[in-house]
């Protein structure tokens, strides 16, 4: 192999590019172990990588993709070997670091994660970033006490990554999950990964917002944020837990000290990028155990690295459902 293939990003002056370039491994960065990709992922992040203002790359040229698995063929590292099946997601990668997005990668030891067992490489990246964010959340809802008995869930954004993963991973673990979309053609589906209740996402955002309002939820995975995070807040049950960590509905929250100081709610902050590597391992295992979701293929479509670009776009749309898991094989 001496070239191979992957989607670049370009900024200058006077012009910003995306489209399909043809490398070399001298092209790729600094980094222990060098893998060929399988497979990748599509996350909201990496559409904000791919366009002009999105605030994600902080270096160009850059190949974008924050998630990566395949099978390592370098390394100078005892850690991983050859013909070794890892995951590589976050940290640097996609971001300051040529990510996901090609054929190759080459990264440091520390951001890789040996594939666990009960898990392929196409499944991992079926989970990618948006699991691995999905299952922390759920993990930290568990320890702090939000158990099954306590009371409905609510996941927002449930159609997207995060939230299809979250809706089926509690719903694995029992959770009685009420699931908010603006989708009304995606019902079925949200029935089928184990949503037991439904409801508009509209309901979410009233037009006024009350300090404390109706308690209804014991726990929420929230990968919208805003409007929606002030009204989820005045919505939790006493003790409730909400696990935030997405922004598509804005990033700005107004809200009072009410939930917090009269119902003990906990907000609580997901970072799936700078996750340490031992909660990151544990999450994995659960990942390939039980966490991961029944329906996992049916959450899941492949593309090709010749669909990213249009694929990128519409994720930023709100228009895509489930995850889309990228063949680079
Ligand atoms: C999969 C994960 C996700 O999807 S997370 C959601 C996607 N991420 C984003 O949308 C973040 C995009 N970034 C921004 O919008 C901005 O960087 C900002 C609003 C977070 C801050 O902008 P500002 O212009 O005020 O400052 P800087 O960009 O110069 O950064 C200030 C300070 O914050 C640190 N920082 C920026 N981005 C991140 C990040 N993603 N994670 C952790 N820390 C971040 C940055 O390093 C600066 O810190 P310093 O110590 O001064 O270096
Ligand atoms: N904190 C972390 O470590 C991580 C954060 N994220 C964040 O989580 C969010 C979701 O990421 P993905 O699942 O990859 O994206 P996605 O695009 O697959 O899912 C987003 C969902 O939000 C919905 N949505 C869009 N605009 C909305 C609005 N105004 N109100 C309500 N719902 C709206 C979409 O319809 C979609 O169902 C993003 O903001 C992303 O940046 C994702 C992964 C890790």
């Amino acid at each position: 192999m001496s070239t191979f293939r992957a989607l670049v990003v370009n900024k200058t002056d006077e012009s910003f590019t995306v489209g399909i370039e043809t490398l070399s491994l001298d092209d790729l960065p600094e980094g222990e172990v060098t893998i060929r990709v399988a497979y990748s992922s599509v996350n909201y992040k990496d559409g904000l990588a791919v366009i002009p203002n999105g605030k994600i790359l902080t270096r160009y040229p850059m190949i974008p993709g924050i998630d990566l698995a395949g099978t390592v063929v370098r390394s100078t590292d005892p850690r991983f070997k050859e013909g070794d099946e890892v995951i590589a997601t976050s940290y640097d990668i996609g971001v300051s670091h040529e990510g996901g997005f090609s054929e190759y990668a080459r990264v440091k030891t520390d951001w890789v994660v040996p594939l666990p067992e009960g898990l392929t490489l196409k499944e991992a990246m079926a989970l990618g970033t948006a699991g691995l964010t999905a299952a922390l959340s759920v993990h930290e809802l568990e320890a702090h006490d939000i158990t099954p008995d306590k009371g409905p869930v609510l996941v927002t954004g449930a159609t997207g990554g995060v939230g299809s993963l979250a809706v089926a991973m509690l719903a694995k673990r029992g959770y009685h999950v009420v699931a908010s979309t603006g989708k009304e053609t995606e019902h079925g589906y949200l029935h089928q990964l184990g949503a037991r209740e439904i409801i508009h996402r509209q309901e979410l955002t009233p037009e006024k917002i009350r300090p404390l309002d109706k308690r209804r939820w014991a726990g929420a995975v929230d990968p919208v944020g805003g409007k929606t995070l002030a009204y989820v807040l005045s919505t939790m049950d006493h003790g409730g837990a909400i696990a935030v960590s997405g922004l598509t509905g804005g990033t700005e929250v107004n809200t009072t000290v009410f939930p917090f100081i009269l119902r003990g709610v906990k907000l609580l902050g997901i970072d799936s990028a700078y996750c340490p590597m031992e909660l990151r391992r544990t999450i994995w295992k659960r990942l390939a155990s039980d966490l991961k979701p029944d329906h996992l293929a049916d959450i899941t479509e492949e593309i090709t690295l010749d669909q990213l670009p249009e694929t990128l776009d519409l994720i930023l749309q709100g228009k895509l459902r489930g995850r889309k898991v990228v063949n680079l094989q």
